[in-house]
């Protein structure tokens, strides 16, 4: 089962201006910057209540980021949801006929596994499954 909405990943084209702008959106700066080689982006992560805002730039132009901002204005890119068990969500999933993006958990930013689900599969949106971890 999927639980806590745990961010709204945003897709942006420069992440300074956006970190400045949603610091006074939130009236709250960022507990976090971090970048993801496996995944070519640099991240910045606001909590809001129980869920997290998560800043995305491409650092390389083959980044799902930098392809999504070729086609795409800024803005939402990824809804994702907190799992207990990602393995058996993922395995739950597939059998539903939903459209896994990763065969294995992989690590993701902010202490969390993840898999991301096909947007044809769901609606139009790119989903990540995150399990956190130590
Ligand atoms: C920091 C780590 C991690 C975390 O811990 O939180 C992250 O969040 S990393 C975030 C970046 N990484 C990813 O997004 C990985 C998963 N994404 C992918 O594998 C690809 O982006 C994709 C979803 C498979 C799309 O890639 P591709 O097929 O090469 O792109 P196209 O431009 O050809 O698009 C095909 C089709 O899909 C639509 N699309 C693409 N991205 C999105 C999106 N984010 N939301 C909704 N729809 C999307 C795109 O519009 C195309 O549709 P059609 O034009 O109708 O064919
Ligand atoms: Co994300």
């Amino acid at each position: 089962m999927l639980t806590n909405l745990e961010h709204l990943g945003l897709a942006v084209h420069d992440l300074a201006a956006a970190t400045a702008l949603y610091t006074r959106l939130l009236g709250q700066a960022p507990y976090k910057t971090e970048h993801v080689a496996s995944e070519a982006v640099d991240t910045v992560f606001f909590q809001v209540g129980g869920s997290k805002i998560e800043l995305l730039a491409g650092t390389s132009p083959d980044s799902a980021i930098s392809k999504f901002l070729e086609k795409k204005p800024e803005g939402i890119h990824h809804v994702a949801f907190e799992v207990d068990d990602i393995v058996a969500e993922m395995v739950r999933l597939k059998a539903e006929g939903f459209i896994l993006l990763n065969e294995q958990p992989k690590r993701g930013a902010d202490n969390k596994l993840v898999c991301f689900v096909h947007p044809k599969s769901a609606g139009g949106v790119l989903v990540e499954l995150c399990q956190s971890v130590l």
